[in-house]
């Protein structure tokens, strides 16, 4: 992968900000989780948050949407009529209600009205092709239709900001298709989101922003970027690993790296390049055992990000 910079990264114009954090720490006991941290969000842009597991995204998403108050520092909402925040938490259970009673329970307790409450509700469930399930209890539902309502859930009412934790996470793949086509929907509405994410895919068509967080600390903010998402293969094969060394001469390091060599070797490739590498192996003497492609990992991505910035700051992207 790599991060291609497009444009300066920064904003042109001046953004409207409808919410801010001002140098907000947050403690569980004496535990630092969020440590002074300043970030505004603006009217529209798309945030996406990125870190390792317990890097504090989590926290963060509470603390934008008010619900975990920051043991320093304040939180400010901006626009004089308070931004009304949707929020799609990671875990959303399998209630024993149906869809239309849950979300219309929602509605109310929001203060919206029934008739926009059921309007909504079917607008909603139409675009993601769960209107036969309005009546349906939601005790048997898949993960990615119980994502599906906590999405609804948090987008009626249209609110001005939407705060997602790992909305793709743990859905099948035509689920993630339409809940990315709902989120562009809302993107476009002109919908302030800040999102923990992390697929490059989403990233690339969504955020406008991304922000990198290290032991509750932000590291890095990039605007107008693009990540190349290179996959990579592993490919396991039997033979004399100095033969098939000197068959792959002239493929970079960076193409092709080695993790296990011996009688039994195995080797990671950029994928666009394996077949002619299987091609080399077997030139060497190799015989190919197994071939297998995997994911960029969200660890990868920060480092991406990191590596992309100091080039950056040397003039070299
Ligand atoms: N209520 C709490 N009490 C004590 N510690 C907490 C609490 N909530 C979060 N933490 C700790 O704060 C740290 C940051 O957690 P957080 O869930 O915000 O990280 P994250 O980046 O969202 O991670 P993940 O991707 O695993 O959800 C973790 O070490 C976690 O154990």
């Amino acid at each position: 992968m790599a991060v291609h910079q497009q444009g300066t990264g920064r904003r042109n114009t001046p953004a409207e900000i409808i919410l801010r954090l001002e140098d907000v720490s947050k403690r569980y006991d004496r535990r630092v989780v969020i440590e002074h941290m300043t970030l505004e969000i603006a009217k529209g842009e798309c945030t996406a948050l990125v870190g390792k597991n317990g890097s504090g995204k989590s926290t963060l998403l509470r603390l934008l949407a008010g619900l975990s108050r920051p043991t320093e520092g304040r939180r400010r909402v901006e626009d004089v009529r308070s931004p009304t925040i949707g929020l799609v938490a990671e875990k959303f259970p399998a209630l024993p209600f149906t869809p239309g009673e849950f979300l219309m329970s929602m509605g109310v307790t929001r203060g919206m009205d029934k008739r926009t409450v059921q309007s909504e509700i079917s607008e909603w469930l139409k675009r993601l092709g769960m209107d036969s399930y309005r009546d349906v209890r939601m005790s048997h539902f898949s993960k990615g239709m119980l994502q599906k309502i906590n999405l609804v859930q948090a987008v009626m009412g249209k609110p001005r900001l939407l705060l997602l934790d790992e909305p793709l996470s743990g859905i099948d793949t035509p689920s993630q298709k339409e809940v990315v086509r709902l989120l562009m929907d809302i993107k476009g509405m002109g919908t302030a989101m800040v999102m923990s994410v992390h697929e490059p895919e989403l990233i690339n068509q969504i955020a406008d922003r991304i922000v990198l967080l290290e032991n509750g600390k932000i590291v890095k903010e990039e605007r107008g970027f693009r990540i190349e998402t290179v996959r990579y293969a592993t490919i396991l094969f039997h033979g004399d690993p100095l033969r098939v060394r000197q068959s792959l001469e002239g493929i970079g390091d960076r193409e092709v790296a080695w993790v296990k060599e011996g009688a039994e070797s195995v080797i990671h490739v950029r994928t666009d390049l394996s077949d002619h590498v299987l091609q080399r192996i077997l030139n060497g003497g190799g015989h190919i055992v197994s071939v297998s492609q995997h994911e960029p990992s969200e660890v990868d991505l920060g480092e991406l990000l990191k590596t992309a910035a100091a080039a950056s700051e040397g003039g070299a992207l």
